[in-house]
């Protein structure tokens, strides 16, 4: 049967190290049962983003879905921006930190009813020094232990305790101005996290205030904790204490660095030490399918 309504499912085979056979039947008989037309593209690693612009420019789909971790839908999304398809998710990665957060669901056949399904909200980006950000990128400790558990050998919650006390050991608070549209702040800090959701993969809610609608991002200022609060937070068994944590919503910010160059993660991804960052919010970025 010919279906003028299209869909590109876009599958990373080494996404969550699972094998993706399951998603592609699940896929396709989805696709068959909503009269959808399914077009596959696998991601390589290499120019996975040019491929998708070119295959959406061609095939036209009015959904692109992806299966795969925080970093294949992030790529996803920004090749898909601006050319009017709803993204729909499966979340397949290691941690899907994502998908959570977004309150999607994690079950494959649920999230394909809702990838395939009628409902979407517009979600906001964040535009940090050119890069997006859909989920919580920070400058500090977090983003020193980002790097340092690539870095690592070991995988999985061991290598990430481990990562995680070597990284509490290595880190020291700096010194930051944080200028905004309404106020300058200079402050010793841990971490500045740049929050366009609540919850980090970990679990940890960092930013009760959050919604990824709202045309705002938030400044999460974290200013000294002890050793032990430290773990605790970076563990996932905590959340962020408001006496140490200041909270400001925004639409633009810069963040210089005053005493050194700073380390700095996107959406899970390090990116590099950094001297300042320019944040600002790009309302209504995507549309992302929902239950
Ligand atoms: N066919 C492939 N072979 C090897 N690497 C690939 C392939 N396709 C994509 N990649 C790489 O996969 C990475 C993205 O993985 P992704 O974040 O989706 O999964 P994950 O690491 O399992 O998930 P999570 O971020 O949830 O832990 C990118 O670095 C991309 O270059």
């Amino acid at each position: 049967m010919f279906s003028e309504r299209k869909v590109l499912l876009v599958v990373n085979p080494i996404s969550g190290g699972t094998d993706k056979d399951e998603i592609f039947e699940q896929a396709i008989e989805a696709a068959k049962n909503e009269e959808f037309d399914l077009r596959i593209y696998q991601t390589t690693g290499d120019r996975d983003a040019d491929q998708i612009c070119e295959l959406v420019d061609h095939v036209k789909p009015e959904r692109v879905i992806v299966a795969g971790g925080d970093g294949t839908i992030s790529m996803v999304a920004q090749a898909i921006h601006g050319r009017g398809p709803v993204l729909g998710i499966l979340p397949v990665g290691s941690a899907n930190g994502l998908a959570v957060d977004f309150g999607l669901p994690t079950s494959i056949p649920d999230a394909l009813k809702a990838a395939l399904g009628e409902n979407f909200v517009e979600i906001d980006a964040v535009s940090i020094n050119g890069e997006i950000s859909l989920h919580l990128s920070d400058v500090g400790l977090n983003a020193l232990l980002v790097k340092n558990y690539e870095q690592g050998e070991s995988r999985g919650k061991i290598g990430y305790a481990r990562e995680m006390l070597k990284t509490l050991g290595e880190h020291h608070n700096f010194e930051v101005r944080i200028t905004t549209p309404q106020e300058v702040i200079e402050t010793d800090v841990m971490i500045v996290i740049i929050a366009n959701a609540r919850k980090y993969g970990t679990g940890v809610s960092i930013n009760p205030v959050g919604n990824i609608s709202d045309g705002f991002f938030e400044l999460v200022i974290a200013r000294k904790l002890d050793f032990i609060e430290t773990a605790k937070v970076l563990t996932g068994n905590t959340d962020f204490n408001p006496e140490i944590m200041q909270i400001i919503s925004v639409k633009k910010a810069l963040i210089e660095c005053l005493d050194r160059d700073m380390h700095f993660q996107i959406d899970g991804e390090y990116i590099g030490e950094i001297k300042s960052l320019e944040a600002e919010i790009v309302e209504k970025y995507i549309k992302i399918a929902v239950p």
